[in-house]
């Protein structure tokens, strides 16, 4: 009933022109979303991508992983070279100083070059791109309203639909974002210059990469977090408060367990009050420019998902069961605009697993082994359960723990910061989590995921060889001192 009525909103010629049938449409061509669609292709569905942003890629290749990424590598670089490059036997004539210009520059590529690639992506795998904001006229069929100019609207019909609309940065209440002075995780991807003095609101992943990009190439780094601890939900306690040593080493300031009050631009500066959650004590610093980074939300708007049933929860997530289905079961949700971390492998993982439901009528993905990284220098990596988590749970278990200090490689690479902590079951020895703070540690990290997904335990790790020098000996070594003692240490 309701797909006849709703129908009727269009000129029935006009409708009948422009309706275009598939067998799976995917809203948003983020990670989620064009993985779903590649993967939909793939198993011979007739598929369709719908995309608003001008671009493939969503939040991540655009204005998220990806650039971040590119600055967080060549920031490192320069940094290393102004500071180290002595040491490690390289004389540099003349001032190293940043080329901010080219640092976008190359961000730029690597965003152009992704995206462009999963364009050819969907080419190669048969998928039908369409460039426009898709929303819901009714339950089978999807308005695409183009975004460029001479292309008609059309209308989807699809038998199975997938969102994957994403997220987007959660407001400050009375913060107002213009990109220049007061910047969201997008704008501090794209400074027109260093700022002298940068504050930052929100100590977490995105607060504690920004920070690090902006340290290294000069500016004085404030962050303001309301917690007591860094890192956002799931960081290790331990690792947490290790991760905020080597950060404040490199120069990043921190004022925890505070509360923004108000933040103002006043000419070219921006006046920030917060309040000491403890003492009540009410403080203020200025800084050049402000990045607001507390947090991100589910995005759905323009989706038109409330006409048709579409149920979400008090946070604005869309609504699913197990296998990824919305009250209406041909239309399935996942990634950011839905439950669970906001990362984009969790999202990608989520685009099979649908289809796959779909096609198969079942899916997997392993909830409790989903790593994450942040991409810092050294980098923090985890996977599994941390021990706050084993604690609440009840679960007995044992950890180990082995520095980079005393691995070779880290020893002769000169980068020695951190460790590796395992966390295993006290009676099996089956690993529970897998904690890094160190070089690579986001590659370290998948052979802890292999391990937890295999149900290995501490010894099954430490009876396969690891070759030498590598970090990875680290890893092998730090399993062993979960029940036995290390070699080297
Ligand atoms: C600065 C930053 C750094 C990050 N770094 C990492 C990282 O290193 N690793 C990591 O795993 N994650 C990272 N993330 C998180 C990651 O970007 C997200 O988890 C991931 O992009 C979510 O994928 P998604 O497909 O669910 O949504 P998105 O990537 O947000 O994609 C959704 C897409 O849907 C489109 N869309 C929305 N509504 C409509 C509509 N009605 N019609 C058509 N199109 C629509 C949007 O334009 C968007 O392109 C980072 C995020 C930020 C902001
Ligand atoms: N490397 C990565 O995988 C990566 C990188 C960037 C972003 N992301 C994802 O993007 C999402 C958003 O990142 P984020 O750093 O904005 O969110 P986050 O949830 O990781 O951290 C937000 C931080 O802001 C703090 N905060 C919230 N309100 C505050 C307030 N009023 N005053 C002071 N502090 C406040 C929180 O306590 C928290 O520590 C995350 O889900 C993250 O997983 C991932």
């Amino acid at each position: 009933m309701l797909r006849f009525s709703q129908t009727r909103l269009f000129s029935t010629s006009r409708l009948l022109s422009a309706t275009k049938k598939h067998d799976v449409v995917v809203i948003g061509g983020g990670p989620g979303g064009y993985v779903a669609a590649i993967k939909a292709a793939q198993l011979g569905y007739n598929t369709a991508c719908i995309e608003k942003r001008g671009s493939l890629g969503g939040t991540c290749l655009n204005v998220g992983c990806i650039p971040s990424k590119a600055l967080l590598n060549n920031s490192h670089l320069y940094h290393e070279i102004k500071t180290e490059s002595s040491k490690r036997g390289i004389d540099i004539e003349g001032e190293v100083k940043p080329n901010l210009g080219n640092l976008m520059k190359a961000k730029d590529t690597a965003v152009k070059q992704l995206t462009g690639g999963i364009e050819m992506l969907f080419k190669k795998n048969g998928v039908t791109y369409y460039k426009g904001n898709g929303s819901f006229v009714d339950e089978h069929n999807i308005k695409v309203e183009p975004i460029e100019k001479g292309v008609e609207e059309s209308i989807l019909e699809a038998s199975n639909i997938i969102i994957a609309t994403g997220s987007e940065p959660t407001p400050f209440p009375g913060i107002e974002v213009d990109q220049e002075r007061i910047v969201d995780s997008t704008g501090a991807l794209a400074l027109k210059e260093i700022p002298k003095k940068l504050a930052i609101i929100g100590g977490g992943i995105i607060g504690l990469e920004m920070g690090s990009v902006w340290a290294r190439l000069g500016s004085e780094v404030t962050i303001i977090e309301y917690q007591t601890a860094i890192g956002g939900a799931g960081m290790d306690a331990e690792v947490a408060k290790a991760t905020q040593k080597f950060l404040k080493k490199q120069g990043l300031n921190f004022q925890l367990g505070a509360k923004v009050k108000s933040a103002t631009r006043v000419g070219d500066e921006v006046d920030i009050e917060y309040e000491d959650a403890k003492t009540g004590e009410v403080k203020s610093i200025k800084s050049d420019v402000l990045l607001v980074a507390v947090g991100r939300r589910p995005y759905s708007a323009g989706l038109n998902a409330e006409s048709i049933g579409i149920e979400f929860d008090q946070k604005k997530r869309i609504v699913i069961d197990s296998e990824y289905k919305t009250k209406l079961p041909h239309i399935q949700c996942i990634g950011d605009v839905t439950f669970g971390a906001m990362l984009a492998h969790k999202a990608e993982e989520e685009g099979i697993a649908a289809v796959e439901f779909i096609k198969n009528g079942h899916g997997h993905v392993n909830y409790g082994n989903i790593p994450a990284v942040m991409y810092s220098h050294p980098e923090v990596a985890w996977t599994g359960k941390n021990e706050e988590e084993l604690k609440a749970a009840g679960i007995k278990y044992k950890t180990g723990k082995f520095p980079f200090v005393a691995n070779s490689r880290a020893k002769t690479n000169m980068d020695t910061e951190g460790f590796v902590k395992f966390i295993a079951d006290a009676e099996t020895q089956r690993v529970l989590g897998v904690h890094i703070i160190g070089p690579n540690a986001g590659e370290m990290i998948a052979e802890a995921g292999l391990a937890i997904e295999y149900g290995a335990s501490c010894e099954d790790i430490y009876r396969t060889c690891h070759a030498h020098p590598t970090l990875s000996e680290a890893f092998k070594e730090a399993a062993m001192t979960v029940f036995d003692k290390p070699i080297n240490y």
